[in-house]
């Protein structure tokens, strides 16, 4: 890129971005010397299971929003027009679903990791094989979070792309290790508000700068960047309301439904009420996050309307223009480019220290803790901040494969979480509302499941043919035919795939849902070949009664007789006496004073039972 960007980045501005990695240190010490000083896993991983929901909402959105989304939706919406923005219809049931079906049922399990559930509800392997996709997950996704900022700064700067990587990863190492789940969470929410200073800053200059908002409405609308609603029902098209809107929530789900960086911070809220309201309050803010990111790329639109800089830039990629016209309009307004770094930088470490929490968590419960029980609290702290620290490293060796791949970066993170996401959410969801399932389906349909998403995500990068095609770049040219021409050329399908190939071109916004499927489908037919789970065997408080509910207008009987209901409510009571009949305890020890209340236990019971918490508690 132009070297002469290099200019644009005055003293100011390193004070700001060095103001920001002082802070999260700051946050970090802070959390590592006052409260509990991270002795106990219970402080480092969970937080002490005393936050708010504003924090916690905070850190949720900061969790899967990163340099990704920041640089990537501005280039998608540059590229193929608004129809990304509809993705912002999936967040209604995308987190709905999770505050009322996966918060209850895991909060009230107490599990520390969300693997635990999966040991609960099936075995130790299939908890295994949960934990271990999950940190597959995790560690490619963390590689694409450390390489986009730094790729960006790069190009600005000119600053060391490895020693950008190798900064970022070590100062979220270190904090992270230092101030455990509290400082992760708090160092979040100073993050995301730096997210949106920064995004608004170059909204503001960048329309003023472009002739004020309807001269930037009027050119977006001319370059035909604003998108109707498309319901063209072919799965292999890249973006509709159906891929976006439908596909999108089972994306959701995977996200902040079962994903641990997400279980734990709801686990880590002081009630579970608390934690069902910060699922709620996820929804504006997220909304503000898409709609910003697509705001941007459209002023992005309307100031290069009718001249493409990729010529000048001597590259197509959509992500490097992105930063280019950011410094572009930032230029000689000392202190914001600045601004705008400190806000990726913050986007990528909020999204890369829950990342590293959570692995270091699952990786202490799941598969440390179990088969070491007795070791000493002092030295698992211990330990899970040396995971901490080696997962750092890790993604330090998986941004470089992300170097490797060259595609779009929004498109390689949501592929990701299709891929590997849309699994685990299908085994969650095979064990939550299937009480048939058993162990051996749960692990055929994982295996399956895998397999299938990675022969498609692996067939897709040889058959790029999906509608992919980007608008044209320029609205002069738009204007200068007729706008007959230009709806035929967008109406144009490509010579359609067939067979095989028509599967690999399926569009990855339905991979989550696709992949989902395909784990419930391959989990209840092995179960049923291999004798379907009784109702006595289930361990209560792990079903989730979905068939109950959709079948409520069923007489009592039918409905007991087609699927073991066991309700939610009815099984608080029992959930309580868990330590005493799981053998294993949740690992951090049991404490009946942070559970529900009395009052809230009632809440959840029928009419005319009264829970004898009391009693069934004492162990
Ligand atoms: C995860 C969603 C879809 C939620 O809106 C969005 O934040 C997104 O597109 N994220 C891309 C991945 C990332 O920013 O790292
Ligand atoms: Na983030």
């Amino acid at each position: 890129m132009d070297p002469s960007n290099q200019k644009h980045f005055t003293v100011v501005d390193y004070v700001i971005f060095a103001v920001l990695l002082a802070a999260s240190m700051a946050i970090g010490l802070y959390y590592a010397l006052s409260g509990g000083r991270q002795r106990t896993t219970q402080e480092f991983l969970m937080a002490d299971r005393s936050m708010h929901c504003l924090p916690v909402s905070l850190s949720l959105i900061a969790s899967f929003q990163s340099a990704v989304a920041i640089i990537g939706v501005p280039g998608e919406i540059y590229t193929h027009g608004t129809q990304y923005w509809f993705i912002g219809c999936s967040y209604i049931l995308g987190l709905l679903i999770p505050a009322h079906v996966f918060i209850p049922v895991l909060y009230r399990l107490r599990v520390s990791s969300a693997y635990q559930y999966l040991e609960l509800r099936f075995s130790k392997a299939v908890r295994i094989c949960g934990t271990l996709t999950f940190i597959c997950q995790m560690v490619i996704y963390m590689g694409v979070c450390v390489y986009t900022p730094a790729f960006a700064l790069n190009a600005v700067t000119g600053f060391e792309l490895w020693g950008t990587v190798l900064a970022t990863g070590l100062v979220c190492t270190l904090y992270t290790t230092m101030g455990g789940l509290k400082a992760v969470i708090w160092t979040d929410v100073f993050q995301t508000v730096v997210m949106f200073a920064g995004q608004l800053a170059v909204i503001m200059v960048g329309v003023q700068r472009t002739g004020g908002v309807s001269e930037v409405w009027r050119k977006v609308w001319e370059g035909n960047r604003i998108s109707g609603l498309d319901l063209n029902p072919d799965p292999t098209e890249r973006h509709t309301f159906w891929t976006l809107g439908v596909g999108g929530i089972f994306l959701m789900l995977s996200l902040y439904g079962v994903n641990q960086a997400q279980v734990q911070r709801y686990l880590s809220s002081r009630t579970e009420k608390e934690a069902v309201r910060s699922c709620y309050m996820v929804f504006p803010s997220l909304q503000l996050a898409l709609a910003l990111s697509c705001v941007m790329g459209l002023v992005m639109f309307a100031r290069y309307c009718g001249e493409d800089p990729s010529d000048k830039l001597g590259t197509s990629s959509r992500d490097a223009m992105v930063i280019y016209f950011v410094m572009d309009m930032l230029q000689g307004l000392p202190g914001l480019p600045g601004l705008f770094v400190a806000c990726l930088f913050s986007a990528a470490l909020s999204t890369i220290s829950s990342a590293f929490n959570s692995l270091a968590t699952v990786t202490m419960e799941d598969l440390i803790k179990p088969y070491f029980p007795a070791m000493s609290e002092s030295r698992a702290t211990l330990l899970s901040k040396a995971l901490a620290a080696s997962y750092g490293l890790l993604c330090l060796a998986m941004a470089y494969l992300t170097h490797l791949m060259g595609d779009s970066v929004l498109q390689v993170a949501l592929k990701i979480f299709g891929m590997v996401g849309g699994p685990i959410l299908g085994l969650f969801s095979l064990g939550m509302f299937f009480p048939w399932a058993n162990s051996t389906g749960a692990v055929a349909g994982l295996g399956t499941g895998l397999a299938v998403a990675f022969w498609v995500g692996i067939g897709s990068i040889f058959t790029r043919s999906s509608g992919a095609r980007p608008l044209p770049p320029d609205c002069t040219a738009i204007l200068n035919t007729t706008t007959a021409i230009h709806t035929a050329l967008s109406n144009v399908t490509l010579s359609r795939p067939t067979g095989l190939k028509r599967f690999y071109s399926l569009s990855y916004m339905w991979y989550s849902a696709f992949n989902c499927f395909t784990v419930i489908l391959i989990g209840l037919i092995i179960s049923f070949l291999t004798g379907p789970m009784k109702e006595e065997d289930v361990t209560p408080g792990t079903i989730y009664p979905l068939l109950g509910k959709l079948l409520c207008f069923l007489p009592e009987h039918l409905k007991k007789k087609l699927c073991c209901v066991t309700p939610l409510g009815q099984t608080l009571s029992s959930h309580q006496m868990q330590p005493a009949q799981h053998k294993e305890n949740n690992g951090l020890g049991f404490q009946q004073e942070d559970g529900l209340s009395q009052e809230e236990a009632e809440s959840f019971l029928p009419d005319g039972h009264t829970p004898s918490v009391e009693h069934e508690t004492t162990v």
